[in-house]
């Protein structure tokens, strides 16, 4: 088993249980994941590497229920995801987790305090005023709520976006490289802004990432070669994880 187990005091915010994906058939078929296993514990941030073609986004994918694994078990909390029908899948998405992209996806016609309430609205919930107000803050938005994307730079744009992942109080935030369309500067502000609502907020938090630097941030490092989870690292430096990394081949 290639499995990362954590203290079984800790509660999973996620879990995987021998998950196996395989994309096409036959010959042509591609194993990304085989049998990987893993614990995510709530209120922790994790970072997953490795190679090009590793698997990480299969992985992201498999762990936030956008993608079924071919087989084995993924829970949040403590529902299983496998059991779930599309129906309830999406409702459990839109419900319980947050994203946040690479290209930020938002809403161009939109404003920004549009944008970051728009999955709520979609789910008919209320919202909780209050708390809006809070990550707003947080992220470092206010006076720039009533901005549509095309006016923001994008460092403000991911804001928006982590605004939108934070405010449904989700059990999970997954990133997928988060700061790849940013420069170095404000990549690290957004580094620093997820790690805060981590430590500020018992957020559970998720990211897939080709950096080490960003790697740094997060509690514990997954290392991901060829479908399978060969390594993590608790709190490692970047150097640490590039060595590792360049050990990979990557
Ligand atoms: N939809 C798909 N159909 C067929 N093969 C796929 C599909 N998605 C991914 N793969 C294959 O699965 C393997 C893992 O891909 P994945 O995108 O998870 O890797 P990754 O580590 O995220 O790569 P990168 O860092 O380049 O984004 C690769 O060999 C890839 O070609």
């Amino acid at each position: 088993m290639h499995g990362i187990e954590s203290p079984a005091a800790v509660r999973a915010a996620v879990r995987l249980d021998e998950v196996t994906k395989r994309y096409g058939r036959g010959r042509a078929a591609v194993e990304a994941l085989r049998g990987v296993s893993a614990e995510l514990p709530a209120g922790s941030f994790t970072a997953v590497m490795g190679p090009s073609g590793s698997g990480k986004s299969t992985f992201l994918h498999c762990a936030a229920g956008l993608d079924r694994p071919t087989s084995g078990r993924v829970l949040l909390e403590d529902t299983d995801l496998s059991g779930l029908r599309e129906r309830r899948l999406t409702r459990l998405r839109r419900d319980r987790i947050g994203f946040v992209f690479q290209s930020f996806n938002l809403l161009p016609s939109l404003t920004a305090r549009q944008n970051i309430v728009l999955p709520q609205r979609l789910a008919r919930r209320r919202t909780d005023r209050e708390w809006v107000r809070e990550v707003v803050e947080r992220v470092g938005l206010a006076g720039r709520l009533d901005h549509r994307p095309g006016e923001l730079s994008g460092g403000q744009q991911q804001r928006v976006a982590i605004a939108r992942a934070l405010a449904a109080k989700p059990a999970v935030v997954f990133a997928d490289e988060p700061t790849g369309a940013l420069d170095l500067s404000t990549g690290r502000d957004i580094l620093a802004l997820l790690r805060a609502a981590v430590d500020a907020w018992r957020q559970t938090l998720v990211m897939v990432t080709h950096d080490p630097a960003a790697a740094a941030y997060a509690d514990r490092v997954l290392f991901l070669a060829d479908g399978t989870i060969v390594d993590a690292m608790d709190r490692p430096g970047a150097a640490r994880i590039a060595d590792r990394m360049t050990l990979l081949g990557a």
